[in-house]
């Protein structure tokens, strides 16, 4: 099932929650809607569900006006970050709820039923816990119930508004997995909303990132990662050093210096270099375009962060970077820095 969002446009008094949001999702995709808080995702999330109108604007499920029916009628299966189970009632009965009450003529008998529950706790791969009821559950386990409770109906889209959100850390990442897994299993086209970037960019096929209600870039892990299309992504993703730099006559000025850099992209006037925090060469002093005294230096792992105070760049200038722990930071060293990738945006 293709899903077709058309200049969607949704205001909430005189606020502009979204603003031309265009979008479309292909059959069996997993997409995430990231971005930081309010910038729309579960407006339109919800907007895609039916529990929300637009003020203008189209939505399609292969091909078919969607806003031309409610959401009852969309076929949508819904998980929210607090999931309300039934208290009352047992993992089972939680399962079978949806299709207990679909109409009689559609409703399955109570040995199809038993059997549909019995597949949808083994595809979440907790059949042991049927008898169980959610305040005996962990969170992680009441999240996975209430994905199989979304698919018990066999929905034709799948819309998850930060499922783990309110999960800790290490539960999480299990989930992350353990949702992409089962999302190769089903190939129900998905829509998840997250403000977590590890999350869009690990689970997701695609990532949607939303700012102010607008779409800044639509495109692969890889390439909202590798290529963002704005200052605010490449902010948004990943951690970056940014710079104000001036890009004229086609150098790259930082304060009264020009730097030995490429002018990226565009870019003109005041602007933003971005260097992401792994992508800078550390070597003796003299050796690179910036230079730094290390302020303070953490190691862990196969890596070492540093604080790097920049010398020579309109006042002191603190920045962090990752570097390898080949060679060795010490406080007090001086060194050159090297940004080897870098982009340049304009300032908006
Ligand atoms: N019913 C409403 N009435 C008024 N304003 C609303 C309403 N629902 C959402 N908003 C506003 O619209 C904006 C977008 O909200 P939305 O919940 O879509 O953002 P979000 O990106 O999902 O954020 P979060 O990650 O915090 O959930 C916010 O500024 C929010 O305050």
């Amino acid at each position: 099932m293709t899903i077709e969002v058309r200049n969607i446009v949704k205001q909430f008094g005189s606020f502009r929650a979204l603003d031309n949001v265009d979008l479309r999702v292909e059959t069996g995709e997993l997409m995430a809607l990231l971005g930081p808080s309010g910038s729309g995702k579960t407006t339109l999330l919800r907007i895609i569900a039916g529990l929300e109108w637009p003020d203008a604007g189209s939505i399609a499920f292969d091909g078919e006006d969607a806003l031309a029916r409610g959401a009852a009628e969309r076929h949508v299966g819904f998980v929210f970050q607090h999931y309300a189970l039934f208290r009352h009632m047992s993992v089972f009965e939680n399962v079978a709820f949806g299709l207990r009450v679909q109409p009689r003529k559609i409703r399955k008998s109570e040995a199809e039923i038993r059997k549909r529950v019995g597949d949808l706790l083994d595809l979440v791969q907790l059949g042991w816990l049927a008898d169980r009821y959610p305040n005996q559950l962990s969170g992680g386990q009441r999240q996975r119930i209430a994905l199989a409770r979304a698919l018990a109906i066999e929905p034709r889209i799948l819309l998850l508004d930060e499922p783990f959100g309110a999960l800790d850390a290490k539960v999480r990442k299990e989930l992350r997995a353990w949702l992409r897994n089962l999302h190769e299993e089903i190939h129900v086209t998905s829509i998840f909303v997250t403000h977590d970037q590890e999350e869009a960019l690990e689970v997701a096929n695609r990532v949607v990132v939303m700012d102010k209600g607008r779409i800044e870039q639509i495109g692969s892990p890889g390439d909202v990662y590798e290529r963002p299309a704005s200052a605010f992504v490449h902010g948004f993703i990943g951690e970056s050093i940014v710079l104000p730099v001036e890009v004229r006559d086609g150098r790259v000025r930082l304060g009264d210096r020009v730097l030995d850099l490429a002018p990226t992209d565009t870019a003109s006037g005041p602007s933003k270099l971005f260097v992401r925090r792994h992508d800078v060469a550390v070597g003796p002093s003299g050796s690179g375009v910036f230079e730094g005294a290390v302020k303070s230096v953490r190691a862990f792992g196969p890596m070492q962060r540093a604080d790097i105070v920049l010398q020579g760049v309109g006042g002191d200038t603190l920045v962090e970077i990752d570097a390898p722990r080949d060679h060795s930071l010490k406080v007090g060293d001086r060194i050159g820095l090297q940004p080897q990738r870098y982009r340049i945006f304009a300032d908006r």
